[in-house]
Order: C-alpha cells, then structure tokens, then sequence
C-alpha cells in the first residue's frame, strides 16, 4: 500500500521542520522490566502500553521524534504488539515523528513484507522511519527503501553502532567492488549517501536538505577507526544520522559536534534510559533540561 498521488513530503523534509521547530533530541520508549517497576508499572503489556503512553505525553509538545524499541513490546507476544500499536497512534495523534526500531534484515519479499507492516499508511504497526540491518548487502534492502520514498518514510541502516562488539565486524575491510578498501561501515554510509544524492538530484528540492535514508552511527565512537571522515561532508542531500549512545551509553551530548562534524545538522540526538530513568513525576523536566543541552551546542 502507497501514499495517494498528492505530493509526498519526503522525511528528509518532515526531519528538517522537526528539527527547526523542536530541535534535535529524540526520546527512546524502551519499558525495560527494571524502568517499569521504577514507574510503577506491572511487568506486562499493559504496564509497557501505560509506560509508552506516558511518555508519549511527555514527549508532546516538547520533542519532535520518539523512537520505540519494538523488541521490549514483542517480549510480550501479540498483546505487547497491540500496546505497541496504541502507543503508536498516540504518537502519531500528538505529531511526533516516530522511529520504530525494529533492525529489520532480510532479503526479496521477506524484507518487502517487513516494509509492508512499518512503513505503510494505515497499518497499524505504522511509523515514520524504521531501523534497518543490511547484513545482507544494502541493495537487499531495495524494497523497503522503494515503499519508504513513495510513502514519505525514512529509514536508518546500521553503519557503525554504539556497542563495543560490533567493531571488528563494522571495522571489517570490503574485498571488492566500488566499495574495495572501505570498512562495512564506511561502505553502507558511501552507499547510503549516493542514493540521497541521486533522490535529492531527481527531486525539485534544493540539493542542501536532508534526505530521507538514514545511517546509525553511535555517540559513543571515534568515527575515524571506521574510516569514516566527518570533516569533508558534502552539502547536497546530507544524510541524516539515528545518533544512540548518548547518556546511558556514555556519549556526552557535549561532543556531538566533535564526533559527528559535518553531520552535526542532520543528527538525531537519541536518549532512552538516562530520559526515562527519570520517572513518571520528573520526565517532562529531565527531556526540557536534555532539549536545552542540545540546543546550547548546537547554537
Ligand atoms: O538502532 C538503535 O536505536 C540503536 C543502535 C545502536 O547502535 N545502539 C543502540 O543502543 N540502539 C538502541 O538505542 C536504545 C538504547 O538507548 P539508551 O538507553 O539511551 O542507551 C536501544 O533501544 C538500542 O537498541
């Protein structure tokens, strides 16, 4: 299923006006057993769906983007699925730009299928963008990243991401093609930037936006051991970036310009436990004071 013919607006776009009127933080919504019983809350897919809600409403008015991770709502089975989908419209009904990490991966019509639940108007597990895993080749992802763009969605392939095992498979040198002598990282970011700047050329917008397919690269990395140079980033179509790590993970948002350089624009600033650890009572306060850091940095 396709959005009408009416123009779409791509997420590239949707992401720069969210980013304009509510600056760059994201709030994860992930109801770990420990957080729930901190709010409260019964370990089950009620408790998750009165978390996720809460948060929700926390969020409002205050971010642009929540990002719920899928994982901790399929613990419970298809009743955490239907909280995930209340928490969902809730979010959607407040305008937030949702997030759904998932890290879907597969190939042909399973990963099709996959576009199909998460990135459809109408569905009822519906979000704005979704996390990707291209372990299976970039060009494997072809479909969902086809439904995306005709649906004004967005998605985020893992690049290089904010966990310490990931290096030395993330660091791992391409033997061949055009990629030859670039790290897996570095190649899904190349390959992942050409396709915004072949959209952002066949699209009437000015070639200085966002565009609408995304990389993961953690707050908590020197991008350099990944051969990733953040200095010498092109301005046509830049590629926006799902920045986790911040907080919990030890990123500090202090260094979001030193890590992510040219970048830094189209970063999305991700929190989840250093936010929710706050409480029901203090989470409105402790996303002001994290909207506030970020946007002392970024000026
Ligand atoms: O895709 C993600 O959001 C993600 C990528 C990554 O490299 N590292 C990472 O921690 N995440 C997610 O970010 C959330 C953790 O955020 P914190 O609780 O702020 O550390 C979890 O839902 C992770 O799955």
């Amino acid at each position: 299923m396709t959005a009408g013919s009416a123009a779409v607006v791509s997420f590239g776009e949707r992401l720069e006006r969210v980013f304009a009127s509510r600056g760059q933080l994201c709030v994860g919504i992930d109801p770990h057993s420990w957080l729930l019983r901190e709010w409260n809350l019964p370990d089950t897919a009620a408790g998750a769906e009165s978390f996720g809600r809460a948060v929700v409403a926390a969020a409002a008015g205050r971010v642009g983007l929540v990002k719920p991770q899928v994982a901790f709502y399929e613990r419970f089975g298809s009743a955490g699925f239907v909280a995930l989908e209340r928490v969902l419209a809730d979010a959607r009904a407040a305008g937030l730009l949702v997030i759904g990490d998932a890290k879907r991966g597969d190939l042909g019509t399973s990963v099709e299928a996959y576009a199909q639940a998460w990135l459809s108007p109408g569905s009822p597990l519906e979000v704005d963008a979704l996390t990707l895993a291209a372990y299976m080749g970039v060009g494997s992802l072809d479909s969902p990243l086809t439904l995306a763009a005709a649906n004004g969605k967005g998605v985020f392939l893992l690049a290089a991401t904010s966990n310490p095992e990931a290096a030395h498979i993330q660091q791992a040198i391409v033997a061949d093609g055009p990629q030859a002598g670039s790290s897996v990282a570095r190649a899904v970011l190349d390959e992942v930037g050409q396709r915004n700047a072949r959209a952002g050329a066949a699209s009437a917008r000015v070639p200085t936006g966002l565009g609408s397919i995304g990389v993961v690269l953690g707050a908590t990395l020197d991008l350099a051991a990944f051969g990733i140079d953040v200095q010498h980033v092109s301005g046509e179509f830049r590629t926006p970036v799902l920045a986790p790590g911040f907080g919990h993970q030890g990123g500090n948002i202090m260094d979001l310009i030193s890590i992510y350089g040219g970048y830094a624009g189209g970063v999305i600033v991700s929190e989840s436990r250093s936010v929710l650890s706050a409480g029901p009572h203090r989470i409105e306060e402790a996303i002001e004071r994290r909207v506030a850091e970020v946007g002392a940095v970024r000026g």
